[in-house]
């Protein structure tokens, strides 16, 4: 989408940063419990749930689907369930999880609701999704495209039963079937067939979370998750600090030799970013948990790395952008499904790292970064939140670095400019 608002001149850093980041809410947990909160058979509290683009979107579907969503004290919100109905017209904007999330509800829903969004959101793959809804009962309308625009007839239920997919193109297919699936007449029965399914964290976040509101989930064969039919009883769902949005942040410490401390990071947790502990360890970093939080501190060297992140996918932005900085080669794969994310990930990475002197190279499934040093110039951000933040990082050690479009953050971090002014002041 073109952007005319100026470029962000991404601060360097004077020396090595140190502080204490306080984030908000997980977004694949909150918009997780608010689809578990719209089928709950009781109003459900969100404690400390996101704010943000994806999660506006969220509340947009919940509410246009006759949801309610108020606030409730300072920073929590409160779902009051309602049968879904139609009419209702929903924009998914860019987000996955709203792409894939809400046409399950919207197939229990009584009338017809539609669905569009951002013009990237008709090039990401919802197909397997819209198909595996069909052969459980679900009256679609999407042209044959498999892809947005696109129509669900509601009929006030779905009879659900066994669906056999192919997920290796977004773990948010199984994902969006299990998290309503508790509600089909028959429950649901999952069956991936096909390449390794990615994001294997975000699979076990949503059979956590179904688990936690006291939805059986049998998780017993692999590639295969079946959810039985019965109610979802929610009171509460707390939402944990956004630890995917923690990687800029610790990645500042790395990449400066400094010391960046993220509060409440959860002891045991389903989010992705938990490897970041690992991740940046072998990229230099030297990290520690106690009751504050996480704390990393860069060593002043920074490593290149060689992973497989096909289970943490959305680290690679920034995992590239350090990579970018680092004194030894790297090389990143399982990731070939980030081609079809916010934008063509391994594409955009390899040309804005390219464009600023660097040598990256596109791989079938990853990226390989080598040592150059990098010079300033612009860093475009393709609508993508992680791109942005990612020249953000590069920034920090390369002077004249400007992103384009800092404002794509808002999809799931929109204080962000502030936050990184308050880390590298
Ligand atoms: O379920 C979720 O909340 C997510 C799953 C992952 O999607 P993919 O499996 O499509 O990569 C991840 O990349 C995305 O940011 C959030
Ligand atoms: C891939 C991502 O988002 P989405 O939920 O839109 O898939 C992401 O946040 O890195």
């Amino acid at each position: 989408m073109p952007n005319s608002a100026p470029h962000w001149p991404a601060p360097t850093a004077s020396g090595p940063v140190d502080a204490v980041v306080d984030l908000p809410g997980s977004k694949s947990m909150t918009n997780r419990a608010f689809v578990l909160a719209a089928l709950s058979e009781t109003p459900v509290v969100i404690r400390r749930p996101l704010r943000s683009r994806d999660t506006d979107l969220m509340t947009g579907a919940l509410r246009a689907l006759g949801i309610d969503v108020a606030p409730h004290g300072k920073e929590d919100l409160l779902v009051s369930p309602a049968a879904p109905h139609g009419p209702a017209t929903v924009d998914v904007g860019n987000a996955g999880t709203v792409m894939r999330f809400v046409p399950p509800l919207a197939a229990l829903a009584d009338g017809d609701v539609r669905f569009d969004g951002d013009p990237r959101a008709r090039e990401r793959p919802v197909g397997p999704l819209i198909q595996a809804l069909a052969t459980l009962g679900a009256d679609i309308d999407d042209g044959g495209r498999g892809a947005f625009p696109l129509v669900i007839h509601g009929r006030g239920a779905l009879r659900g039963g066994s669906v056999t997919l192919d997920a290796s193109g977004s773990s948010q297919f199984v994902s969006a079937l299990l998290l309503s699936g508790a509600r089909f007449t028959d429950g649901v029965e999952v069956r991936h067939e096909g390449a390794p399914v990615p994001s294997q964290p975000h699979l076990d976040m949503t059979v956590q979370m179904l688990r936690e509101v006291g939805v059986q989930v049998d998780t017993g064969t692999a590639d295969v998750w079946r959810v039985a039919p019965g109610p979802i009883s929610a009171e509460e769902i707390v939402v944990e600090p956004d630890l995917s949005n923690a990687a800029p942040f610790l990645a500042a410490a790395l990449v400066t030799g400094g010391r960046i401390t993220i509060r409440d990071w959860p002891r045991a947790t389903t989010q992705p970013g938990d490897a970041l502990r690992g991740l940046f360890t072998e990229m230099g970093g030297q990290v520690t948990l106690d009751e504050t939080g996480l704390t990393l501190r860069g060593t002043g060297r920074i490593r290149g790395i060689t992973a497989d992140l096909r289970d943490v996918g959305e680290l690679t932005p920034t995992i590239a952008a350090v990579a970018a900085l680092a004194e030894t080669p790297s090389r990143l794969t399982g990731i070939a499904h980030l081609r079809r994310h916010e934008t063509d990930r391994i594409a955009a990475l390899v040309r804005e790292i390219t464009a600023l002197g660097g040598d990256a190279e596109e791989l079938p499934d990853g990226l390989a970064i080598r040592p150059r040093p990098l010079h300033g110039g612009v860093f475009h951000s393709y609508d993508d939140h992680r791109m942005a933040t990612s020249g953000a990082v590069i920034g920090l050690a390369v002077p004249g670095v400007e992103v384009e479009n800092i404002a794509t953050t808002g999809k799931t971090l929109p204080d962000f400019p502030e936050m990184w002014a308050g880390v590298t002041a």
